[in-house]
This record gives C-alpha cells, structure tokens and sequence, in this order.
C-alpha cells in the first residue's frame, strides 16, 4: 500500500477511502487529490464549495439516494436531516459518556462531511442522545499506554474535528442536553450558538488542569473567543466545570431553557440563523474565525509533535491513569 498524499484529509471527497490521484506512486512525488485545489486549508470547507441557499434548502444533488439524505447512522451518531427545513440533527449516541474515541472522531468528521456535500442541508444542530451527558470529552484511554503513532492519529483527529465544527459553513447549534467537560465543552464552544438544559447538575467547562494537563492553544483561542480574556483565564487555570446557570451568567452558553423545550427551541433559533442570506453570514463567520483557524492550520504538524511529546512524559501519564483510577472508583 502506497502512503497517500501529504494534503490527503478529510476535506477530500475520495476520504476515507483514497482515489488513485491521492495515492503516492513509488516516486513519491506528491499528487494531491484533484478535488484539492476546491479545499483551501486542509479540514476547512471553502466557501465556494456551498452554493447559497438562502430562503429556501436547496434540491438533492442527483445520484444521491434519498434514504441516505434523509437519516444516516453508523455506529456511535445518528444523523437526522429534514429536507424541508434544511437542518439536520446529530445526536451522539456513544454509551456510557460519549467520549470522544477515534472511532467518534472519525465517525464525526465524516458524518459532518456529508452534509457538508449535501446541499439540502443549511444547519446542523449538535446533541446527545444519552441522557445527563453530552460529551465527557475526549476519551482519556486514546491519551494512556498507546505508542507514539497512535497519539499522532488520535490527535490529528482531533484536531480535524475542531477544523471541521470551527471552520463550518453551515450554522452550527450545540444543544447541550448534559455534562460536557473538556473536548465535550470544546464542542459546543466551536458552535455559532449554545443552549443548555436549564439544570444546575449539568456543568461545562475546559477543566483539562484538574486532569494535571493544559488546554492547547486552539482550545484556548475559542474558548476567548466566546466568554473573552478575563473569564477565560480564570476558568481555564482553575479548570473550572460550571454549573448550567453560572455558564450562562459567563457566556459560556447563550441561553438556558427546561429540557423538555431544549429541542424545540433550538429549532427556533435555527431558523432565525437560516433567515439570513447564506453567503453573507458565511463571510461573516468566517471572517471572525479565520485567524485563530490559520493558527492551527500552519502549525498543526508542530501541534501534533507537541502533543505526542507531552502525553508521552511519565508525569502525565501518571496523572491520566491517577484520574481514570478516580472515576472507576467513584463509578464503582
Ligand atoms: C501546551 C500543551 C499542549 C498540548 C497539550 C497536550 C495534551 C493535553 C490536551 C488534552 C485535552 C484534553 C481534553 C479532554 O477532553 S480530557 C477529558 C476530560 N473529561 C473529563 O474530565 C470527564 C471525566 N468524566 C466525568 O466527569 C464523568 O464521567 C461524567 C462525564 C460527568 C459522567 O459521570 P457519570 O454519569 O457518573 O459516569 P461515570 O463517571 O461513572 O463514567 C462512566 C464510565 O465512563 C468512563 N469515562 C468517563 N469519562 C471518560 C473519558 N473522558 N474518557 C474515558 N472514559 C471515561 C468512566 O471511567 C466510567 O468507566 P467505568 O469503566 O468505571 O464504567
């Protein structure tokens, strides 16, 4: 098997599945994949590649079948598109905690990736199907005991899953249904909006100190991004896990709302997002992201080394497994 092209990635319509073009030959001169010059930085969907659909869900591109437009679900998401309204709902379905394993990652980015090519669909609404928890955040044994190249892939797939939900055309809702710790909390932070269950016993933060690790740059730069400098520094040194209505005095979330309205409601304020012509709220978003998504981008290589280098140190293994240890016994 021959190693694919450098820029080969998700963003590549032939992923996860290689065309001839994206494949190195024994030269190994590399040959991007010909939809590549279409993505402009790996992971990002350009804006040309969605046409606008303002006022109304654009048709189904032929060839499509329309069960498969309709409702998708591999494993661990279960993907619902309304062709009528153009939103579509993916609800993590990951038992006990949806954490974020590979097979999440992997199954996210392509789940997300083809409504991203679809062009019925205008926005997508992100929840949870296990009751009392969104996201636990990435999954803590992808980080433990596995070899270097193992956390090379596993955080490049992280990393494509915030490109991916950052950098997305479409409107993004996090409708958070529970706890979101962490990579959960990341999620819903890369989102255009977010809407809480009203219930004190839910929290969402970046508490990555309480686990003896550091947030990364980029979890950091959006996490600024929505609750600014002050509160960001505070609640990210102190990896604080706040409460839902604290979260929504800080900004962290926009609105609470009682669980049973939760969905409802973010329906209601999708539709006021889609009321807006797409290409100019696209160029907005975009224009508001681009800087702290091009970090990420020139420096992902560097990130990943970093992060290989980080997590492979004893001390932080140590203090991964002392945590693990800790929500067994207390699980126990
Ligand atoms: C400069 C630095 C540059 C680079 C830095 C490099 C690296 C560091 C960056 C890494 C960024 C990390 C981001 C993360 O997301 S780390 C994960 C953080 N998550 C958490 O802290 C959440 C932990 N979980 C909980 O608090 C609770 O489980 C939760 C979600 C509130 C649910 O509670 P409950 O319903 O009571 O469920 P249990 O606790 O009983 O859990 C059930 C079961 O699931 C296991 N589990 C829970 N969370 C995780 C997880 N994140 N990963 C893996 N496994 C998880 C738990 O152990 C239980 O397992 P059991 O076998 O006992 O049933």
């Amino acid at each position: 098997m021959f190693p694919v092209s450098p820029n080969y990635g998700s963003g590549c319509p032939c992923f996860p599945t290689p065309c001839a073009q994206a494949v190195l030959g024994s030269t190994s001169t590399p040959v991007p994949c010909p939809a590549l010059p279409a993505c402009v930085p790996p992971g990002v969907l350009p804006l040309s590649r969605r046409p606008p659909a303002w006022g109304r869900a654009a048709r189904q591109p032929p060839g499509l079948p329309l069960a498969l437009a309709r409702a998708f679900s591999n494993n661990k998401i279960l993907v619902e598109l309304d062709e009528s309204s153009g939103v579509a709902t993916m609800k993590f379905k990951s038992p006990p905690v949806n954490s974020l394993s590979l097979d999440f990652l992997t199954e996210f980015c392509i789940s997300l990736e083809k409504l991203e090519n679809n062009r019925a669909c205008r926005g997508v609404i992100l929840t949870s199907a296990i009751p009392k928890i969104f996201s636990s955040g990435l999954d803590i044994t992808e980080m433990c005991g596995k070899s270097t190249e193992h956390y090379a892939e596993f955080w490049r797939a992280v990393q494509e899953m915030w490109l991916r939900v950052y950098g997305c055309n479409m409107v993004m809702i996090a409708a958070v249904n529970g706890s979101s710790p962490a990579g959960g909390c990341l999620i819903a932070l890369s989102c255009d909006y977010r809407i809480m269950v009203d219930n004190p016993k839910f929290s969402i933060g970046l508490n990555e100190t309480q686990l003896g690790i550091v947030a990364p740059f980029w979890f950091k730069d959006t996490f600024v991004n929505v609750v600014g400098q002050r509160i960001a520094e505070r609640s990210l040194q102190l990896g604080a896990l706040h409460p839902a209505p604290e979260a929504l005095k800080l900004g962290v979330v926009d609105e609470l709302v009682p669980e049973e309205k939760l969905q409802e409601r973010a329906a209601a304020v999708m539709a006021q997002w889609l009321a807006l012509p797409d290409h100019a709220r696209q160029i907005t978003k975009s224009m508001m992201r681009k800087t702290v998504l091009d970090r990420l981008i020139s420096h992902r290589e560097e990130d990943i080394q970093h992060f290989i280098s980080f997590t492979s140190k004893e001390s932080i293994q140590k203090s991964l497994r002392m945590y693990m240890e800790m929500l067994r016994k207390k699980s126990g």
